[in-house]
């Protein structure tokens, strides 16, 4: 094996949900690190550096305290990109790869773009030797495109290419970086490769033990995010599935869950029934996938994936239907209160989120949605409805007519209080998790409310006994009436 280096100075592009807590956690458990976290946009470094920690942009459980030691210490956050590849012995690249909007693979493949204006400008500013960390979850053998962008310039400054995808969860980020089930290496199989691998693995090891650091190939490495990623959105698809079958026969996919998750060969996590899933990451990655395989002609390995996805699109079109039927097929002029905005508990997160595709649904049907999330701005959730109205796709989203803001700012309604948002409403939907849910007078929201008072519980979290006492009509995923 040839030297390993010494990390001394870390550089990550892109200070996104993934850059920011990710190296924030490195400069904490690496004091002898320092890291620098860059991004082009400015309004974000500025909340990274601003001194109210409240002010972070993005909600985490435990960052602020991650934050508080070592910023300033040793994590540094800025808008100076060429500085931050200057110093850098190692190179994050932690930038956005969404789906293509355009062109070849509009609709499925990740859009690169992003991922090669960094290879570029990395190339262009190196003066000495770098290793290259593929952060960011990309499509198998993107590492070699890399390559050759990197090595083009013909300057003799050499780069070595890790993968080394992330799987944290958002609204457990902290806790999944100090306690990874594992952290993935891929790097290739050379002297230098092996070296380059070695030097991230002495980060690592910083806090996480050895076993749990588990090195590949660079395309196994690649592969594998996708992969874990297609499995854990399948489990979600899977038993949503049989929510739907539940619905029919009266049995209840809660207990199915806790039934089958006693098998420790299919294990008890990931298995909560739930109005769909949502996250900048399943869809995306799924249908990446789905991409790569149609490439290469692997029909049906294609469509067995891109199966998840329309299961998921269903479930999120029975919830919305659910409702209009039983608010006696119209929603038209009924207030329909949103507890939830959020793709899930925890987080301020909101792309992809199953909300504002109910929303969607409902708003076609002209209902009045009044909306409350603890984390979620006013601010984003119109920019999420205003995504959807230029973003038609998806099996039933482009059945929907495009809407004009104005149009849509008549009928949505953001609020800072839950108990307004319910007061008066013909129906409740439950569409994020979010632990106070759960705490409300219920009693008081009942009388507040028009009758028949229902509630559409998408994620299976209030107490539907209670409820039911109370004198709501109580609709549950997966739970026959
Ligand atoms: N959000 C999540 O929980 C997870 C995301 N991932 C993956 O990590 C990657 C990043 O995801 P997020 O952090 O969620 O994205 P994000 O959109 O929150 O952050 C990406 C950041 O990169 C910046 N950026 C883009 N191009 C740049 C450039 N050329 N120079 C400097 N900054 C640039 C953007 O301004 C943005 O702030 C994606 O590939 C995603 O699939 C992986 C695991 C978890
Ligand atoms: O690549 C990524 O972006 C990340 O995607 C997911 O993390 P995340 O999307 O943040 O959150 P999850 O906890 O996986 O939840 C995703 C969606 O599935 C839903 N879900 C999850 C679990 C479940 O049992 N039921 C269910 O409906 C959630 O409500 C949420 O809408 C993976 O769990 C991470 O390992 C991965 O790193």
């Amino acid at each position: 094996m040839n030297e390993v280096k010494s990390i001394k100075n870390i550089c990550c592009i892109g200070a996104g949900y993934v850059g920011g807590p990710t190296m924030a956690v490195i400069a904490q458990r690496c004091p002898h690190i320092n890291v620098n976290v860059v991004d082009l946009n400015a309004q974000r470094i500025a909340d990274w550096n601003d001194a109210n920690l409240d002010k972070l942009p993005i909600y985490e459980p435990g960052l602020a305290d991650v934050i508080r030691d070592a910023r300033g210490r040793n994590l540094f956050f800025s808008t100076d990109v060429e500085k931050g590849i200057d110093e850098a012995d190692m190179i994050f690249i932690s930038v956005n790869t969404p789906t293509k909007t355009y062109g070849v693979g509009k609709g499925m493949a990740a859009d690169l773009k992003f991922i090669e204006l960094c290879a570029r400008q990395i190339a262009q500013v190196a003066k000495n030797d770098k290793i290259i960390v593929e952060k960011s979850t990309l499509p198998v053998r993107t590492a070699e495109a890399l390559r050759t962008i990197l090595h083009s310039t013909g300057n003799g400054v050499n780069f070595d290419i890790l993968s080394s995808p992330e799987f944290l969860a958002e609204g457990t980020a902290i806790q999944d970086l100090h306690n990874p089930d594992r952290f993935l290496i891929g790097g290739e199989q050379t002297e230098r490769g092996e070296a380059a691998v070695q030097s991230l693995v002495d980060i690592y090891l910083n806090w996480v033990p050895r076993e749990n650091i588990v090195t590949t190939r660079v395309w196994s490495s690649e592969l594998s995010k996708l992969t874990a990623n297609a499995f854990l959105a399948q489990r979600v698809s899977s038993i949503n599935a049989i929510s739907a079958l539940c619905e029919k026969t009266g049995a209840d996919v809660d207990e199915i869950a806790r039934a089958i998750g006693k098998d420790s060969r299919i294990g008890a996590k990931f298995l909560k029934s739930s109005v769909g899933f949502g996250g900048s990451c399943f869809q995306k990655d799924i249908l990446n996938l789905v991409y790569l395989c149609r490439h290469f002609n692997l029909r049906e390995v294609a469509d067995y994936w891109e199966q998840v996805i329309k299961m998921n699109d269903y479930q999120k079109h029975r919830f919305s239907k659910n409702i209009i039927d039983s608010l006696f097929n119209t929603v038209s002029g009924k207030k329909i209160a949103f507890l939830g905005w959020a793709f899930k508990k925890d987080t301020n997160d909101t792309r992809e989120t199953a909300a504002m595709y109910i929303a969607d649904e409902l708003l076609q049907d002209r209902a009045e949605i009044h909306v409350y999330d603890p984390k979620v701005s006013e601010e984003q959730i119109f920019a999420d409805l205003e995504y959807l109205q230029t973003h038609r796709v998806g099996q039933y989203v482009e059945q929907g007519e495009i809407m004009s803001m104005e149009e849509i700012r008549s009928l949505v309604t953001v609020h800072k209080d839950p108990y307004n948002t319910m007061q008066s409403a013909h129906a409740i939907a439950i569409l994020t998790e979010w632990d106070e849910f759960k705490t409300y007078d219920w009693e008081k929201v009942y009388n507040d409310m028009l009758k028949p008072a229902f509630v559409f519980d998408g994620r299976n979290i209030v107490d539907k006994d209670q409820l039911d006492a109370i004198g709501f009509d109580v609709y549950n995923i997966g739970k026959g009436k």
